[in-house]
């Protein structure tokens, strides 16, 4: 049944089957995020409802003034929480969307109830599903690896991963098409894994071998998409593949007379372990270690720095 380029997995049995079908399921999501670093999930324990739900309360979300947004303007590296206008987030290249941040543990720049109602209780509790999902997608990893089974719900008990809602603006084609832009320029993530929700737009695409041949991330109903990020990559020493992956054109039956490209809308949920977690590769008897240790912590305020290019010392984008 897939029509993607990446292989498509029912969770329902690692969520509710025997140890055995738990660990069959545990064993298809690591031979995919080993060969590909991708995989589309079904049956994952949010309904299409909710995610239909989440997708209309973002683009109320977004729908509101622009000065409204900026009021909430994410300001600080390391807190990484509330709206980025279109072009903030820049690492080598110039993003055509705009973003919204939301974590567990402070959400100052959040809208409050008179702004937008609803929305913090919502966000709040589709933020606890994705938390959820994720711990079960590493579990399953840690299964096959030989790991603990609680190694990533420790790593995770005091973790505070971000719900990222996503709004890419109508735009000409031709601007998205021109060098050094695009709706979000090739990059990987940088947690441990991404839980991305995608609407049926199109355009996002991913290079699993790094030879330049990007391949469309066709969206599937009921489905999510799941991606290793760089710390999997170096707590696994490779074994499993953060790849890079951008959001270009959508399919050209999308793209109307005008040259113009529709709006699309996604949200992502970056899992970040604890920050005093310590990443450290896990070898196989006799390989060579690939990479040093790093904070969890550190990692993550260095690499969101690097893309926010104007973020220095935590103050930069305040408006
Ligand atoms: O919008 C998408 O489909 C991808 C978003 C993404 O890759 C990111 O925010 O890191
Ligand atoms: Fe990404």
């Amino acid at each position: 049944m897939t029509t993607s380029n990446f292989p498509l997995l029912s969770f329902q049995e690692f969520l509710t089957g025997s140890e055995v079908e738990k660990r069959a399921v545990a064993q298809k999501l690591y031979n995919a995020f080993h060969t590909y670093g991708w995989v589309y999930l079904q049956d994952f324990g949010i309904t299409k409802e909710e995610i239909a739900e989440m997708f209309a309360m973002s683009k109320k979300y977004f729908d509101r003034p622009l000065y409204e947004k900026l009021k909430q303007t994410l300001n600080d590296a390391e807190t990484n929480q509330g709206y980025t206008p279109d072009g903030a987030e820049a690492n080598g290249g110039t993003d055509h969307k705009e973003c919204y941040e939301h974590r567990r543990l402070s959400n100052e720049l959040c809208p409050t109830d008179q702004e937008l109602t609803n929305f913090r209780v919502f966000m709040d509790d589709f933020y606890a599903k994705c938390f959820k999902l994720s711990v079960n997608v590493l579990q399953a990893l840690a299964l096959v690896m030989d790991l603990d089974m609680d190694y990533f719900s420790s790593a995770l008990a005091k973790a505070d991963p971000q719900l990222r809602l996503l709004h890419y603006m109508p735009i000409e084609r031709k601007i998205i098409e021109s060098a050094g832009h695009a709706r979000i320029i090739p990059h990987t993530d940088f947690g441990l894994c991404t839980l991305l929700f995608q609407d049926n737009v199109g355009g996002l695409e991913v290079d699993p071998f790094h030879t330049g041949k990007f391949l469309p991330a066709t969206p599937i109903e009921g489905t999510c998409v799941i991606n290793v990020a760089d710390l999997l990559q170096r707590l696994s020493n490779d074994r499993l593949r953060s790849t890079l992956h951008r959001v270009t054109s959508p399919p050209l039956e999308k793209v109307g007379n005008d040259g113009m490209l529709p709006a699309r809308y996604s949200t992502a949920f970056f899992v970040h372990p604890s920050a005093d977690v310590e990443i450290d590769p896990i070898l196989r008897d006799g390989e060579a270690k690939k990479y040093e240790s790093v904070n969890a912590g550190k990692w993550r305020t260095m690499n969101t720095q690097k893309n926010y290019s104007n973020l220095l010392g935590g103050s930069a984008l305040k408006v």
